[in-house]
């Protein structure tokens, strides 16, 4: 089965292309600022990016009637269940104007389905961000006005869990998993039995990250509201793109922390230590969720390349389980795969406007 999959990141678009399992070439386009900052919405970068797709289609020899299937990256939908989904026109409707407002993933579906619409093939989106499974006790925030919602890096995590369940004998859907995706933003997810039950919303809640503030003293968070200081936007970059080691550091690069450290830098080393300790503590918090009873504790994403970062979370949580290191994301061969169950038969494609979202978003299964 020939899969191509597109994966539309804020600064890049990825495209893969896969016979079966095994990727035959994967490139990454990068968007310049100028020009990406030119368009209003997310939605209006559509012929943007198709143009730079079928530039780089025609660079590799490549004709859409070669696929089997379009894969994307999908959006802000309405809470889902993880899984492979079928992309028709409802589905391309939703992502144009998603419920969860603007994100590069929206796209995913679209240029997806688009392309595939030329060659008479399927389209599909695996694990969006908006993939909802949480219990219904994870929801209560404390005000019935605020509920607690799940926004998570689920592609990468699925994907890894699903790997390290084979890795140790079993299947994702036997396994109880405690996944930790460091990346720019993190998502720490207790994952039980192949339903991820609870996560910290990866851009409201949880542990700092490079770039993102995660859980704030709530009363300092309103008297900076209101202090004239910032508009909404305002305080929205900073709680998401100029928080946590950011807005210590002044940079989003965990590389260059480690050099800093490296040369004795006193800071740098308490907000490092600082990142390791709210990680290795939502790990904690997570392990309770699923009564300890925890096969894998898992470190993925970027961060997961640093030893230091990973030692120092690794030295707080073994005594929960054992933990394993996935560095990395490995974004295109998921979404492939993700196809490739639902080619295979494997799995059932999902149909999202068939979803009680509702249900879903009250963690009724
Ligand atoms: N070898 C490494 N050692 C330490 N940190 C690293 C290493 N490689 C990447 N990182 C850090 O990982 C972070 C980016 O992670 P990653 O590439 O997973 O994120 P992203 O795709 O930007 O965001 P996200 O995973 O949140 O979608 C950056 O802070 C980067 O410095
Ligand atoms: C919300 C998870 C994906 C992202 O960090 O943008």
């Amino acid at each position: 089965m020939m899969i191509l999959a597109v994966n539309p990141g804020s600064t890049s678009t990825k495209i893969a292309a896969f016979n079966d399992e095994l990727c035959l070439w994967k490139k990454t386009i990068e968007h310049p600022t100028y020009e990406i900052s030119s368009f209003n919405r997310v939605s209006q970068q559509y012929n943007y990016r198709v143009k730079a797709i079928l530039e780089i289609l025609g660079e590799m020899a490549c004709q859409l009637n070669e696929f089997d299937a379009m894969v994307g990256r999908g959006g802000l939908l309405k809470p889902i269940p993880g899984g492979t989904y079928l992309v028709d026109e409802e589905l391309v409707e939703e992502l144009h104007d998603p419920p969860g407002g603007e994100h590069a993933s929206n796209l995913g579906g679209v240029i997806a389905y688009y392309l595939a619409k030329q060659v008479n093939i399927p389209a599909y989106i695996v694990d969006p961000v908006s993939v909802d499974e949480l219990d219904p006790v994870a929801r209560l925030s404390g005000h019935p006005e605020l509920p607690r919602t799940s926004l998570s890096h689920a592609l990468n995590m699925k994907a890894v869990a699903r790997k390290v369940a084979e890795e140790i004998g079993s299947t994702y859907e036997q396994v109880n998993l405690i996944l930790a995706h460091l990346g720019s933003g993190f998502s720490v997810a207790p994952h039980r039995k192949g339903k991820m039950i609870d996560v910290n919303n990866a851009v409201n809640e949880g542990p700092f990250s490079p770039e993102r503030c995660g859980t704030l003293p709530a009363r300092l968070l309103i008297k900076q509201c209101f202090s004239g200081k910032y508009n909404e936007e305002q305080m929205l970059t900073y709680l998401n793109k100029e928080g946590g080691m950011y807005s210590y550091l002044g940079t989003k690069d965990v590389r260059k922390a480690l050099a800093k450290l490296a040369e004795g830098d006193q800071k740098t080393k308490l907000v490092l230590e600082a990142m390791c300790y709210q990680i290795a503590k939502e790990i904690g918090a997570m392990s309770t969720v699923l009564y300890g009873q925890v096969d894998r504790i898992v470190l993925t994403g970027g961060l997961a390349h640093s030893q230091y970062i990973t030692d120092k979370i690794i030295e707080r949580v073994s005594f929960i389980a054992p933990v394993m290191v996935a560095p990395g994301e490995e974004e295109m061969e998921s979404l492939a795969l993700g196809a490739l169950r639902v080619l295979r038969g494997e799995e059932q494609p999902k149909f999202y406007h068939s979803i009680d979202h509702l249900k879903v978003a009250a963690g009724d299964r």
